[in-house]
This record gives C-alpha cells, structure tokens and sequence, in this order.
C-alpha cells in the first residue's frame, strides 16, 4: 500500500484538554490517541461527563488542544492559524450535532446550499449539490419547507445532508439522535447506515446502542480517556492506539 492509504484521515495523538487549574482542574480529555481509516465508521460511548463532545469539538478544529495532536489527512490542525482552521472546518470537515442547528430563517434546501457555496462551490453547482442530496436524504419533498415546519428527524436528515455538501473527509457527529423519537431515530440511523455503505468516514458520539452496532470500531470513554471495546479482537493495536489505564 502507498504512504497515502497508509495515512489516517483523522488521528490524534496524546491528545488532551484541561479546563479550570487547581483544585478546579477537569481533565475532560485526557492523553487520547486514535487513528481513523478512509471509510471507517467509529463509534464512542460513554457516561455523560466523561468528555465525548469535548474530544470531537478538538478532532474538528471547534476547540483547541491544552496539548497533544490532531492529524486531518497528515496534516496538523491543533496548530494552525484560525483563518486555516475555518477554512478547513468549511470545507474538509463536517458536523451533525444533536440539536440540529439549522438556520430558522432558510428553507431546507438554502441551508443545505449554504453550506456547499461557503465551501467554494458556485450558485448552481450548490443548489445542484443540495437537492440532489435531499433527495439522497428522502426528502426531496421538502426541500422548500422552513425548519420549523420539519419533524425532528427530518430537521436532522437536512442536517445530514448539508454536513455531505462539502464531500468532507470526516462526519462528525454528536448524539445525532439525542433529541429523537423512536421512529426518528430509525430514520437517521439508516441514514448512517447508508452514509457507511458509501464509504463516507464517520465519528459518532452516541448514547444509541443501535448506532454503535454499525460501527467498525466502538470505544468507551470514561474520565476523559478512551479505550477500545474491541481490543484486543478487533484491528491492530498500532492502528488503534487506544490507551488502557488501570484503575488506581
Ligand atoms: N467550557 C468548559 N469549561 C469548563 N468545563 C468544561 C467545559 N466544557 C466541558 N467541560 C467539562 O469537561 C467534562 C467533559 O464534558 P463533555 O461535554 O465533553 O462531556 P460529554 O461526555 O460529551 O457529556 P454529555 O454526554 O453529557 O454530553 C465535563 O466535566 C464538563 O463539565
């Protein structure tokens, strides 16, 4: 295999994020390493607290490290200038986060345009983009409606396809099916299904067994650090680089 199929799309490395310093000190993510392939889905689980969402805010540039490193494509982006990570964040990374956040104002198919046209593509190409890709989402119906007018897993489908719009190298998503029924989620966890048949690499933050079942690779995070369910069955540890630490 080249160097560049041997490369990770996304990895950290002794990754860390304090908040607060003495006796106030919370290591939300503590020494985290871990290597994600082209196409692989992961999944983290965890009890709440234990830095789920603070570990993705840093894989996507959201947040910045207290130390570590994180690689997008060989490339570092814990370093790099605010104006490189916001371009990177438009265009290489996406998100889907529990709470939707679609913009009130714009229909389904301007939120999901919106996205494609600050990622670089022209007016057409994005309306292009964004109605073939509600129509990938099943909701090619809907595509003029205001996200008031959507249920919540259709808010969260419009979601998904503007997190497709920049064909970025990694979703990254954060309880996508936190604020769902169960018939909602059923919905959106195909869609994850399907968004992993195409290869689409994925990191997803869930409470959702059902979620993680479709997953490559699942880890568990408690107290900041992350250990893999499926060492030592499952990968290699060198390409997993998960870190075990005992219990006191
Ligand atoms: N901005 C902040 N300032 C101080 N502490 C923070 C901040 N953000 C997160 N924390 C703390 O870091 C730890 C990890 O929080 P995080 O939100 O990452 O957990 P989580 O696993 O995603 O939780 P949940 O499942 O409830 O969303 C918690 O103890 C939290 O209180």
């Amino acid at each position: 295999m080249s160097d560049a199929a041997d490369t990770p799309v996304l990895s950290a490395h002794g990754l860390r994020k304090e908040y607060g310093k003495g006796e106030g000190l919370v290591r939300a993510v503590d020494g985290v390493d871990l290597d994600v392939s082209a196409g692989e889905t992961v999944a983290i689980m965890g009890p709440s607290g234990c830095g789920k969402s603070t570990l993705l805010h840093l894989l996507g540039g959201l947040d910045r490290p207290s130390g570590g490193e994180v690689q997008l494509n060989g490339r570092r982006i814990d370093n790099i200038s605010e104006k490189a990570l916001a371009r990177m964040r438009r265009t290489e990374v996406s998100y889907v986060f529990q709470s939707f956040h679609l913009m009130e104002e714009l229909t389904a198919v301007e939120n999901v345009e919106l996205s494609a046209l600050l990622a670089g593509r022209s007016p057409r190409a994005a309306r292009r983009r964004a109605e073939e890709l509600l129509k990938q989402v099943g909701l090619a119906g809907r595509a003029r409606f205001l996200p008031s007018a959507l249920s919540g897993g259709q808010r969260q489908r419009v979601a998904v396809a503007r997190a497709l719009s920049n064909d970025p190298l990694v979703v990254l998503a954060d309880e996508p099916t936190g604020n769902l029924d169960s018939a909602a989620t059923l919905d959106v966890l195909q869609l994850f299904k399907d968004l992993h048949d195409s290869g689409q690499t994925l990191v997803i933050v869930t409470h959702d067994a059902r979620i993680a079942a479709t997953a490559d690779r699942k880890f568990s995070m408690r107290d900041g650090v992350l250990m893999d369910e499926s060492w030592p069955t499952g990968g290699t540890t060198g390409q997993l680089g998960a870190r075990i630490r005992l219990e006191d």
